[in-house]
């Protein structure tokens, strides 16, 4: 390996790196190879309470600056890290396996977007006057105060930047802890920050896996708890959250419905269905892996998505030709491959791929089971991997009630020509992120979060904002009190 993935040390706190090698060793694992490329060190009790007092104490003199100031720090970093682009996505590559073709223009991009965004908004946020007669209130948007992430192994810097940018735009601290199985693009976010400006201790990152999460969402010090990850953790972390009555933010799994009408344009159907299914081999929270194609076109749907997952280019990450990479790790791969036997013996029709790929690494075959029922476990439960599952209907109503049949409420999608048809199903579904003849677009400016049991709380645009601040009521009575005694 020439690319340096080693990181200085394990954790960044209080503005530095710092290391303690008692804590267990996390080796980080390139997906296309299976060669460890770094080991870092899991946060020991020590670790953890420098994190927090370091957060803690920072966080007050930041909160009163003026948003001004802190936005101006925060849009530094966003250009320097879109200056910093080709070795963020690099890095990117090597932690989550996924091709530089998608790295290069999505991960550290998005992260940049979410630092601008937020940096250009810290200003912004004031509060109301109410006026009472001759007297009135006031509202003040404050910060919370401690703000704890916890982070997905899909998309690694775009995390820590939803995360770290809005909670630090509403003056609060943060400290994030990646996924243990992608640990190093995060320590890059808190570099960047720091050297755009940022005082010491306001982003710091620590390693670990659930249980170095756990200890931050049961901690005193934290008054806000962000994770991103799946519907089990999450179960847990909102559980040890509420018990400290602290904020949350839950973005969590899904096994989001894409409904493909007879009158929709085929090529983009297709095209929706691919990037809602395959980019980033599968591993989208969002991802619309429940495909009802209407009766119609199912033939010529599954005829195109087959001609057009045949060009997929399956190799090396970093090869800019490679559109298709592979799984985060040996354990994803064996889940999705589990996956993968149980559709085909739950009775469900393999019409494409369906195997592990004959070669090192990680790598699952872009997968797509068609005659799939309801109830089916592949239609079920989150997969999380390169296997799409295709579904027969022919009455709206019908489809609607089925992809609405379901726990999950991240995303939806529908294609479809017919403008009035298109809306009516978007405000049909049971989801918090709903496309129209499109799939997985992500813009800082639009709120991205689930319902149901997909997640509380929204990431990204003003929304954002309500889930990093409260607001106080200050009563201002301008002539004498008259009390009852
Ligand atoms: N909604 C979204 O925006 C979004 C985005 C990306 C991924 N995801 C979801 O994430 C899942 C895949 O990621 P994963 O496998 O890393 O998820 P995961 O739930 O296994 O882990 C997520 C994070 O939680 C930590 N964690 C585990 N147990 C914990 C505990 N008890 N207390 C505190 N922290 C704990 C893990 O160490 C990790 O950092 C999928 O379900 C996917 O849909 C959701
Ligand atoms: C579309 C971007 C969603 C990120 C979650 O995996």
């Amino acid at each position: 390996m020439s690319y340096p993935t080693q990181p200085t040390a394990s954790h960044f706190i209080n503005g530095q790196y710092v290391e303690d090698t008692d804590g267990a060793p996390i080796e980080v694992i390139y997906p296309a190879t299976g060669e460890v490329i770094a080991t870092v060190h899991s946060a020991t009790p020590a670790i953890i309470d420098a994190a927090l007092d370091a957060a803690r104490s920072a966080q007050a003199a930041w909160g009163a600056m003026t948003g001004t100031e802190r936005g101006r720090i925060l849009r530094r970093a966003a250009d320097m890290m879109r200056a910093a682009n080709h070795d963020l996505s690099v890095l990117e590559t090597y932690d989550t396996g996924k091709p530089y073709q998608e790295t290069s223009v999505v991960d550290a991009t998005s992260g940049a977007d979410a630092l601008e965004y937020f940096g250009g908004m810290a200003a912004t946020l004031t509060g109301e006057h109410i006026p009472l007669g001759e007297d009135w209130v006031y509202t003040r948007r404050e910060p919370l105060g401690v703000c704890v992430g916890i982070g997905a192994w899909n998309y690694p810097t775009q995390i820590a930047c939803w995360k770290g940018a809005p909670a630090l735009a509403c003056g609060n601290a943060m400290v994030f802890k990646p996924s243990e199985t992608t640990p190093l693009c995060a320590l890059k976010v808190a570099e960047i920050l720091h050297a755009a400006g940022l005082p010491e201790g306001l982003y710091n990152v620590i390693q670990g896996l659930g249980d170095v999460g756990a200890a931050l969402v049961s901690d005193a010090r934290v008054d806000k708890v962000s994770l991103t990850g799946s519907v089990p953790t999450g179960r847990k972390v909102y559980a040890a959250a509420a018990a400290g009555i602290k904020h949350v933010t839950m973005e969590l799994g899904g096994k989001s419905p894409l409904i493909i009408f007879d009158d929709a344009d085929l090529e983009n159907a297709v095209s929706g269905a691919i990037l809602g299914n395959f980019y980033s081999s599968g591993q989208v929270c969002s991802n619309g892996t429940r495909v009802f194609v209407h009766k119609a076109i199912k033939h010529a749907f599954l005829k195109r998505l087959s001609e057009r997952l045949a060009t997929a280019v399956i190799g090396d990450p970093m090869d800019p030709q490679t559109s298709f990479g592979p799984m985060v790790s040996e354990r994803q791969m064996s889940i999705v491959l589990d996956y993968i036997a149980k559709g085909q013996a739950e009775g469900a029709r393999l019409v494409f791929g369906g195997a592990r790929m004959d070669r090192e690494g990680f790598y699952v075959q872009p997968t797509v089971f068609a005659d799939v029922h309801d109830d089916m476990i592949i239609a079920r439960q989150e997969i999380f991997g390169p296997v799409m599952a295709v579904l027969d209907f022919d009455d709206e109503a019908d489809v609607l009630a089925r992809a609405n049949d379901t726990e999950f409420g991240l995303a939806a999608g529908v294609f479809t020509c017919d403008l009035t048809r298109a809306h009516r199903i978007a405000a049909g579904f049971q989801a918090g992120t709903c496309y129209i003849n499109t799939y997985n677009d992500a813009p800082v400016e639009a709120p991205f979060g689930g319902s149901k049991a997909s997640g509380v709380g929204r990431e990204n645009s003003k929304a954002a904002i309500e889930h990093y601040s409260q607001i106080k009521s200050v009563y201002v009575r301008m002539g004498d009190l008259e009390a009852p005694f």
